[in-house]
């Protein structure tokens, strides 16, 4: 029987997790297609809150890879909006005028932020907070500017000032009401909030109505109705979203404040479904995942004619701000009305406030702040409606000592431990004893557990622990390369090195990997594994690179790409300058731009024209796409600077021209400064040298992107030739010893300084055979610009070939 043909419009959270639903319930029967607007797979939205405060990266919150729409058969189009839908001849139109046909349609558009119609909110720097490039875009402007101002005090715009704050910027909060996060919690719960947020360095501007952005072409202050101005050079708007409907209404789908749903999910044109935040149920939009999660459950037995039961009957709301070091839950009705009681818990030494509302003796919402490890057991009594028969049943308010192993022992297993995902202790227990599970991860994979927010992790694990007992001590939650093996990197590199694999395909093969062609994830490491493995044997893996290492060129935004010349040590001359130059006007190039790394960078140049501007420029490649070293940025030093103690431009040109071209886990940066001003910044390299008189420091470590880390200083030596021999065993070890895509920093924070003197300084033998073993790496590395430039076949593959697919990253 030909399948019937389901299309999904919306490539977010709801969508895909509803097709995940469809999958289970019958997973042979559509032929499916996603459109998303999003140049991406479907990733989750909630983290980019942990990706903003530095805790997580973008690219581990993917939900969904490529793979899994490839091995789910789902023709997926990114980048591609669905502008149209004809109901009558039920197909969807799309913007790069795709008409598909479809069955069943489901509609996910989610919500658009909600952004205050000021004068002046057109300037740039004004921008909401939704999606990765929101994301992206504040983490830049904590690199170039000082001053954000967060417009809205709810959890959007409370987690995203956490986050400004975490990457160095001073962030003024500014708030409509005289109590934050209202929707959520009662004045009490507020100003405890408050106070806790301005001690963590947040400024409130409470009571204020925004009235204008001011500025040029960026917002440079913003004033108040009040006659108030703040400097502003960064303005994140987060006062509430509204559900993306225009679609499905100009389609002549019935719409509300969101597109109107019944239990089903079904909107009122046959075979049109909505479900997520676009969708509008008994009045009721909603802007959190659990709600969304139950009714993508609801649609999928719906579409697949299993037993849909009652079908979505609506959801009591619970939250947690994820702001670290705030403990903020809120469930159901937590302001007192006339017809209510509360039993309040405050203890302001500890900080900490506990609030149950009950009505007709039955808990119906309740606040916690400071503690909020009883969240999941009190929404699991406002959900059940548990009567209240005996103040002994809030034994648990009182002070918790912590102890996660007596929480669980006394969850009811009805108890929801996850309640993002609706997950139960009993569900997560069942799981791990049927199926044999020993870690976080994989109960997260069976159960969904901890698979949103990510708030439930530690009670997950407190569950695992708990029901494997004894057992749980022998197993290590280890952190596998990927989901396509249960290995970790440092099993994988010595496997690698005792069966003396070879290629990727082997390493998969041999090692059992659970995905025949492995993942974006994998395929790089693996590939960088085998390089460092076998320097003089392996045969770099082109196809296993990121797409910027594939192109040696970094892609931008719209599609075109940037070239950055090698320029040794930040040094140049005219007659390079002058080439430069001419290319650019040839190539028509954009915009030429110093980088922090003191190197010249040319952007915007046509896919086309990459490798001819290569040749014309005739220079070696700068790598600022590679996991390498990128730049040595070096200071004036001695000769023409009057504090120089040390020739800092020689030993700067001498490290760059010896480690240039290495591959390395992740990128790295040098500098070196001729005496303790320390002009190349080189305490936030990976690698920094500093002069003094007769001598080097040398530190490492340090990083000035998002994770500002000061270098620590690794040892003081004499002569240049120390500080060439020491770097060569430093980077050896840490090619040897660190993740694929492990900056040093991280690195150093794992492992420690004094086990990398011990490793590098102390043993002397040890010390030898690293730089015998970089010596080697060092060989046989090639201009990658000049070798493809002579290759026709290389260069036609990439860069003529209209074909070529950009993959992640
Ligand atoms: C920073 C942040 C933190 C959050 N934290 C939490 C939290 O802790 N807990 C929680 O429960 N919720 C949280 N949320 C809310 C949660 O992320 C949303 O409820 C959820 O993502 C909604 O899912 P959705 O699929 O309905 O919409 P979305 O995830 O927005 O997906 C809709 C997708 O459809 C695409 N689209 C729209 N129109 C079209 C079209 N015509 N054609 C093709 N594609 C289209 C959009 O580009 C988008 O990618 C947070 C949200 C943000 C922004
Ligand atoms: N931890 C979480 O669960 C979490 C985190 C982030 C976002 N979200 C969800 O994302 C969505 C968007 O979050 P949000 O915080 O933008 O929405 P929201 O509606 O929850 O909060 C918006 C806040 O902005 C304030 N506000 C409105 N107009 C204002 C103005 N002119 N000036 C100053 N303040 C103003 C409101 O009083 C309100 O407190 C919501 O659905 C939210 O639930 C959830
Ligand atoms: S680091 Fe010292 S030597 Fe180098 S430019 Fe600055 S002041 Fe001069
Ligand atoms: S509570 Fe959010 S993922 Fe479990």
């Amino acid at each position: 029987m030909a399948k019937r043909k389901l299309v999904l419009v919306g490539n977010g959270m709801a969508g895909v997790r509803t097709i995940e639903e469809i999958l289970k319930e019958d997973k042979d029967r559509f032929e499916i297609t996603i459109f998303g607007s999003e140049p991406h797979p479907n990733y989750n939205r909630i983290l980019l809150s942990s990706v903003l405060q530095g805790d997580t990266t973008v690219d581990d919150i993917v939900l969904n890879s490529y793979e899994w729409y490839e091995e789910n058969n789902i023709t997926l189009y990114t980048g591609e909006t669905v502008e149209k839908i004809n109901s009558d001849k039920k197909n969807v139109l799309t913007d790069k005028g795709q008409e598909v046909p479809y069955d069943d349609l489901i509609i996910a558009t989610g919500s658009n932020p909600f952004m205050l119609p000021l004068p002046g909110a057109d300037k740039k720097g004004v921008i909401a907070f939704r999606d990765i490039e929101d994301c992206e875009a504040m983490i830049d402007a904590s690199e170039n500017y000082e001053r954000a101002v967060v417009i809205g005090g709810g959890l959007l715009g409370l987690e995203a000032a956490r986050g400004l704050l975490n990457l160095g910027m001073e962030v003024d909060v500014v708030h409509i009401l005289d109590h934050l996060m209202e929707r959520q919690l009662d004045q009490t719960g507020s100003k405890m909030l408050k106070e806790e947020l301005e001690a963590q360095g947040m400024n409130f501007l409470m009571e204020h109505g925004t009235e204008a952005i001011l500025g040029k072409d960026r917002v440079n202050k913003v004033s108040f109705k009040n006659g108030k101005v703040v400097k502003a050079d960064l303005v994140v708007m987060a006062v509430g979203i509204k559900p993306n409907i225009s679609l499905a209404k100009e389609s002549g789908i019935t719409t509300n404040r969101g597109i109107v749903v019944d239990d089903y999910m079904q909107t009122d044109v046959p075979d049109v479904y909505a479900v997520g935040e676009c969708a509008e149920h008994r009045e009721l939009v909603y802007g959190l995942v659990a709600p969304l999660w139950d009714q993508g459950k609801a649609l999928a037995k719906k579409i697949c004619e299993k037993d849909a039961g009652a079908g979505y009957q609506g959801s009591i709301l619970s939250t947690k701000l994820k702001v670290s070091g705030v403990d903020v839950f809120s469930a159901g009705e937590f302001v007192d009305s006339p017809d209510t009681k509360a039993i309040r818990v405050q203890d302001e030494f500890e900080r900490i406030y506990k609030k149950i509302v009950v009505r007709d003796n039955r808990i119906v919402g309740a606040v916690l702040f400071g503690d909020t490890s009883e969240g999941s057991k009190l929404l699991n009594m406002i959900n059940t409606k548990t009567e209240i028969t005996d103040m002994s049943q809030f034994s648990f308010l009182q002070a918790n000592d912590g102890d996660q192993d007596s929480l669980v022992a006394d969850m009811a297993d009805g108890e929801q431990v996850c309640g993002c995902n609706g997950v139960s202790k009993g569900d997560i227990v069942t799981a791990i004893n049927e199926q044999n599970l020993t870690t976080v991860t994989e109960v997260k994979n069976c159960t969904n557990a901890a698979r949103s927010c990510g708030t439930c992790k530690n009670l997950v694990q407190a569950v695992l622990e708990h029901t494997l007992g004894d057992e749980f001590e022998q197993v290590d939650e280890k952190e596998t390369v990927c989901e396509c093996t249960d290995l970790s990197h440092e099993e994988v590199v010595a496997e690698i090195r005792e069966k003396g694999l070879s290629h990727t395909k082997e390493v998969m093969n041999v090692l059992g990997w659970k995905s025949e062609e492995g993942c974006s994830k994998c395929r790089p490491a693996v590939n960088y594994y085998l390089g460092m493995v076998n320097p003089t044997d392996y045969e770099d893996e082109k196809e296993s690179r990121f797409v910027n290492e594939r192109m040696h060129a970094n892609i931008q935004k719209d599609g075109t790409y940037s070239v950055v010349p090698r320029m040794y040590g930040g040094v140049t001359n005219p007659k390079d300058l002058r080439t430069i130059a001419d290319v650019a006007d040839k190539y028509d190039v954009p915009l030429i731009k110093l980088t922090g790394g003191q190197r010249i960078d040319m952007l915007g140049i046509k896919k086309e024209d990459v490798p001819k501007v290569w040749k014309d420029l005739d220079m070696p490649s700068g790598y600022a796409y590679a996991k390498s070293l990128r730049t040595v940025k070096t200071c004036v030093g001695k000769d023409f600077c009057r504090f120089g103690t040390q020739d800092a431009i020689g030993l700067g040109i001498a490290l760059e021209k010896k480690f240039e071209m290495l591959n390395t886990p992740h990128k790295v940066k040098m500098a070196v400064s001729a005496c303790p001003r320390n002009c190349a910044e080189s305490g936030i390299k990976d690698v920094g040298i500093v002069g003094g008189e007769g001598s080097w420091e040398l530190f490492v470590g340090g990083n000035g992107g998002t994770h500002l880390r000061a270098g620590e200083l690794l040892c003081k030596v004499s002569t240049d030739e120390e500080v060439m021999e020491t770097i060569a065993a430093y980077l050896q070890y840490y090619r040897e010893d660190a993740k694929y895509l492990e900056r040093t920093s991280h690195w150093l924070d794992r492992v420690g300084l004094a086990h990398v003197q011990s490793v590098i300084l102390e043993d002397t033998a040890k010390r030898k055979e690293l730089v015998d073993r970089m010596e080697v790496a060092l060989t046989n590395l090639k201009d990658p610009w000049a070798e493809i430039i002579n290759d026709s076949k290389k260069k036609n593959e990439l860069f003529e070939n209209k074909k070529l697919t950009v993959s992640q990253q």
